[in-house]
């Protein structure tokens, strides 16, 4: 049997719900065989982050290339980068590249913890011209934009036009998360270059369970484009993805509990009594 392939490159989330470990969940629940590159260690739960540890430049750009030189990746994601050099690495160990890549610009947790070095986001429009989609939530659309998103009367307006700004950075296209926003839960914006921009949306869902749920809709996108959907069904199949990994989330740890992954598969699985 010969799988579809997709890859990850980002941070670890001990925790489990974010990070590496939420983007192979999901290619696995997907059908989609996932591997990986390391740019960071994080020390994490559902209450936020207490440590991370960055490997070198040299180490992240060993991984991707053990990766790419042997596997017939279809599509790839990148997550967590934190700095400069690791954000240099991997747009250098990419640019040859011609399969879709989805860029997650990840700069804060939904804790509010710090998982991208302030002087590093400028480092970012590198990494753009090269991406077939990026995510940004509306905290990380406002720092590469410049547009005010989060201080804005017309949200909807503020998001629009901050992706429009956003294509003009480089990206084929630009998917603007509204998780962030109550008035916004499951409606995100996706604009395509040469095409009207839409709002696409999947119902709310009241919990304060949604650690890694923009990873997980990264994850879900890059696992549908290496399976040979469209971008427009791929985001599409991701955020029903989302919205019942969201529906089931799970209520561990004292803090954001992550999405369940094997929503589309039944119940929780049960242990046996001794
Ligand atoms: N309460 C919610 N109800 C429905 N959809 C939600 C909710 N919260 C987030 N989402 C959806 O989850 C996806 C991820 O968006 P979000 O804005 O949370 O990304 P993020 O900030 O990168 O996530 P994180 O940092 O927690 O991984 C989007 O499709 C968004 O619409
Ligand atoms: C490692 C890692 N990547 C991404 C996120 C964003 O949710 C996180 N919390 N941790």
């Amino acid at each position: 049997m010969t799988p579809a392939i997709a890859m990850t490159i980002g941070g670890s989330d001990s925790s489990g719900g974010a990070g590496i470990q939420a983007d192979l969940k999901t290619f696995t629940s997907m059908k989609v065989y996932g591997c990986s590159a390391i740019s960071c260690v994080t020390a994490q739960n559902t209450k936020g982050v207490s440590r991370v540890d960055a490997l070198s430049p040299e180490a992240l750009s060993a991984q991707i290339s053990a990766v790419l030189t042997d596997l017939p990746v279809a599509a790839l994601k990148t997550g967590m980068l934190l700095n400069v050099g690791l954000i240099e690495a991997t747009a250098a160990a990419l640019a040859a590249l011609t399969i879709p890549k989805l860029i997650d610009p990840v700069m804060v947790s939904r804790a509010g913890s710090v998982l991208l070095e302030p002087s590093a986001i400028a480092a970012y429009r590198l990494l753009l011209p090269q991406a077939e989609l990026l995510t940004p939530n509306l905290h990380e659309a406002q720092l590469l934009s410049g547009v005010t998103i989060e201080a804005a009367t017309d949200l909807e307006g503020a998001v629009e036009q901050a992706a429009q700004r956003l294509l003009e950075l480089g990206s084929a296209a630009v998917l603007v998360k509204g998780g962030g926003r109550p008035e916004l839960r499951g409606r995100d914006y996706l604009l395509q270059r040469h095409a009207p921009g839409q709002w696409l949306s999947h119902a709310p869902i009241s919990t304060t369970h949604t650690h890694g749920s923009g990873c997980t809709l990264g994850a879900a996108i890059t696992a549908q484009r290496a399976l040979g959907l469209s971008l427009q069904e791929a985001v599409i199949e991701a955020k029903r993805y989302v919205e019942g990994g969201l529906r089931s989330a799970l209520a561990i740890g004292a803090g954001h509990g992550p999405l369940c992954h094997w929503h589309a598969y039944g119940s929780v699985g049960q242990r046996r009594a001794p």
